[in-house]
């Protein structure tokens, strides 16, 4: 009896350890014990896996057993014989899983006829057989196909990463291979980012104020919600329309100092502001634009020049901005081609994309579609139990399940109020333009 109260103790002891070194050291523990057992399931598993996943292929092979009969449940019996030829099932072959923060990834050399886009197909059905949550195909090179797979959903709970040092780069969340997800200006420099109403896309522009506001560039606001989101970040913002009549103004200005930039990189014999002398570089901007759909929508005829002259000046903007400084983000719920023409154009030019849960499968086509399919079906499965959670297209080429961090109003708020003194004067950066823009 003494003897088995030790060894419950013993035992409750060890669990106990277990509980809370998975608890306090998910890392270590991951890699100790889990990692070890998973890679072996895998590897043990993957003949069937494959086979029920549709990733076989038959091959004939000459094959030894001492009891003829039994190869037959394996292929054709060709020959009755100890040492026959039969068509067995070919599984690709797998190299040994590899440890990921999240999970673990695993090379795999694809059979004769196959593509990676076949195994992104199986995906769904490879993460139930393992048992994990997610697994993404990749294909690092031609012949090679890369599973990577998460365990458990890293989106759940995300916690902030320090903030990028480098200029126009701001660290917004964390994609699903644990990465930083990163926006970053001067490798894709327009971003478009849907969702419907909830779903984070405030939260992500909150997130991308408090990451640009202490650095030196002019941040530029169109609020078609009438000015109540960006009006609170005012401080920090160089210029701010809350209305079409005042974005038409605004985007005029826009176009304006973007010809003059052209015209001083032209003398300098610059490509772009980057290779001017950083004594007469202009100071970059960020448009942020909420409610894109407003600049599009047309109530009765008479709207009809002010909206044609918004969709052609933030079209000029996205065509041109990039070699002179000028850097979109556009967030709206709805993002269809119903809208017109404009904005199909515009998003053609915006190569960032970030699609929120959206409610209407025409704005995840639009804002993913052109990428891959699979974005779309990922796409329209985020739960409404989780904002901020995106699929993300731009940087790599690549795309990928994120989600930003929690950044309330009073955070970047604070951060705008904070860095206010960085914030150069619309009539400082437009003073050299001509007087018509200035008037
Ligand atoms: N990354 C996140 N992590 C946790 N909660 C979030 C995150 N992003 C947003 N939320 C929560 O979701 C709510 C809605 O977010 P947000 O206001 O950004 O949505 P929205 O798409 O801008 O909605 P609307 O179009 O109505 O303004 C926020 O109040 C916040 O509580």
């Amino acid at each position: 009896m003494r003897d088995a109260l030790v060894v419950l103790a013993v035992l409750a002891a060890l669990a106990a350890g277990l509980w809370a070194w998975r608890r306090w050291h998910p890392g270590s523990f991951w890699l100790a014990l889990r990692y070890p057992a998973a890679a072996v399931s895998v590897r043990a598993s993957w003949r069937r896996v494959a086979l029920g996943c549709g990733l076989t292929k038959k091959r004939q092979r000459f094959w030894f057993t001492t009891v003829p009969g039994l190869v037959a449940s394996t292929g054709v019996v060709r020959v009755r014989r100890r040492f026959q030829r039969i068509a067995v099932d070919t599984k690709p072959f797998m190299w040994l899983p590899m440890p990921t923060r999240h999970g673990w990834r695993v090379t795999l050399h694809t059979l004769e006829g196959q593509t990676p886009g076949d195994y992104a197909d199986a995906a769904e059905a490879l993460a139930h057989s393992w048992g994990v949550h997610a697994i993404r195909a990749s294909s690092p090179r031609p012949g090679r196909v890369v599973l990577m797979a998460t365990v458990y959903d890293p989106l759940v709970k995300v916690e902030h990463l320090p903030a990028s040092a480098d200029l126009l780069t701001v660290t917004v969340g964390r994609l699903e291979d644990g990465r930083p997800w990163t926006i970053d200006f001067r490798v894709v420099p327009h971003w478009l980012n849907a969702g419907a109403t909830q779903s984070g896309k405030s939260n992500l522009a909150n997130a991308l104020i408090v990451g640009l506001a202490p650095q030196p560039v002019a941040l530029v606001g169109f609020d078609l919600k009438g000015g109540v989101e960006f009006t609170p970040y005012a401080s920090r913002l160089s210029a701010l329309a809350t209305s079409r009549a005042e974005s038409v103004t605004l985007l005029e200005d826009l176009v304006c100092l973007m010809i003059d930039r052209m015209g001083l990189c032209r003398q300098a014999g610059a490509r772009n502001i980057w290779q001017l002398p950083p004594g007469i570089r202009p100071i970059p901007i960020v448009v942020l634009v909420d409610e894109l759909a407003e600049l599009y929508l047309m109530a009765d005829k008479s709207e009809k020049d002010e909206i044609a002259k918004t969709s052609t000046a933030l079209l000029r903007v996205a065509q041109l901005g990039r070699a002179f400084g000028i850097y979109l983000f556009c967030c709206g719920q709805r993002i269809g081609s119903d809208l017109g023409p404009g904005v199909t154009a515009l998003r053609a030019q915006c190569s960032g994309r970030i699609c929120h849960r959206v409610n209407d499968p025409e704005t995840a086509t639009m804002t993913l579609g052109d990428l891959d399919p699979a974005a779309l079906v990922s796409a329209r499965a985020i739960p409404a139990e989780t904002p901020g959670v995106a699929i993300v297209a731009g940087q790599d080429g690549q795309w990928y399940r994120a989600r930003s961090f929690y950044v309330t109003e009073q955070t970047a708020e604070h951060a705008a109020r904070a860095h206010a003194h960085l914030t150069p004067s619309w009539d400082e950066i437009t003073s050299h333009l001509p007087d018509t823009v200035n008037a």
